[in-house]
């Protein structure tokens, strides 16, 4: 598949312990088209795509995202318990623009990483990542179970694409497919920004029956009214997709994107909820997304990006 690029070892370097106490030393090496695995796992898949960013008018460099991510988790410990359960399947490439086709060879690559028992931690790349990351968990579930998306981020990213995709329409795109399913669309937004989302997007937020939380209450300071948040969307739907911008965060913790928010969340209140969500029992695939190391500074945004994925390798009931 000319949007397929396989793994690359060289990505995986750091210190080394000798007996796999380090990321890279433990991480296996999966060709999506060639081969599977022999222990389910994490599978790690980056979306090298910042066409739907350059589309949206915005700062193009998130195509280097995941390989920037994937070096910085290179260097970190293994978690206990991981052992050989973790494995990089590569990249999905936009070739000639056509960032349609990233976004359905994407989705056909979640559904194998689903269909063969494994979780997936998908990379990216511009937000556009998402519609293709749905589609394939679609694929995948059967026709009767529900999915709610969780999304943190300064963005609705419910612009029309009505003059094609982009990074800013992917929750729209998937709010219309489940129309045409005649399934609901269950979308949480935690951290939006007043002064990052014009009034058309409110409106059509709440035309869609979307739950938003401001970025004003998204903070430790407010657990209690975000764990009943959390817990109502819980109970309406099967399986759980969490999706993490990494605009949302304060540009103080999160530079290297191209919509950059000053006045972003924190880590702690990130890390707070993705317990949560996993405590709920279900999560079904995760994503993060924006990381563009042109605008990094000192790889601090790599590093934070690497910092989530370390937390989630600490669970390995995800699989
Ligand atoms: N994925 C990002 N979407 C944002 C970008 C905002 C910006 O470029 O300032 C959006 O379209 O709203
Ligand atoms: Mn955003
Ligand atoms: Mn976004």
């Amino acid at each position: 598949m000319k949007n397929y690029h396989p793994p690359e070892r060289d990505l995986w370097q750091g210190r080394s312990s000798g007996n796999g106490q380090y990321l890279h030393e433990c991480v296996g090496l999966l060709e999506l088209e060639r081969s599977t695995i022999q222990e389910k796992g994490f599978v790690i898949l980056g979306y090298a795509c910042d066409e739907g960013v350059r589309r949206n008018q915005g700062r193009t460099g998130a195509i280097e995202g995941p390989d920037a991510i994937k070096r910085e988790l290179a260097r970190l410990p293994s978690p206990p318990h991981l052992g050989s359960s973790l494995w990089d399947a590569g990249n999905i490439g936009c070739v000639d623009q056509d960032l349609e086709a990233a976004q359905h060879a994407l989705a056909e690559k979640v559904k194998d990483i689903l269909n063969m028992g494994s979780f997936p931690l998908l990379l990216g790349g511009g937000h556009d990542i998402a519609f293709g990351h749905f589609t394939g968990l679609c694929a995948h579930l059967q026709s009767n179970e529900s999915i709610g998306i969780i999304n943190l981020d300064a963005h609705f990213d419910l612009r029309s694409c009505a003059n094609g995709a982009n990074s800013g329409t992917p929750f729209y795109q998937i709010a219309r497919e489940l129309q045409k399913q005649d399934r609901k669309f269950q979308y949480l937004c935690m951290g939006i920004r007043e002064e990052a989302n014009a009034k058309m997007l409110f409106d059509t937020a709440r035309e869609l029956g979307v739950s938003y939380v401001p970025n004003s209450d998204f903070h430790l300071g407010n657990t209690n009214a975000l764990q009943k948040e959390l817990d109502n969307f819980f109970e309406q739907t099967d399986k759980v997709y969490l999706t993490i911008d990494l605009d949302g965060f304060s540009s103080a913790y999160s530079p290297g994107v191209s919509a950059a928010s000053p006045f972003g969340f924190s880590p702690d209140i990130v890390l707070w909820t993705m317990k949560q969500v996993i405590n709920s029992g279900k999560l079904l695939s995760l994503d993060l997304a924006e990381c563009n190391p042109r605008f990094d500074r000192d790889g601090q945004t790599a590093k934070l990006a690497a910092g989530l994925m370390h937390y989630v390798l600490r669970h390995n009931e995800l699989f």
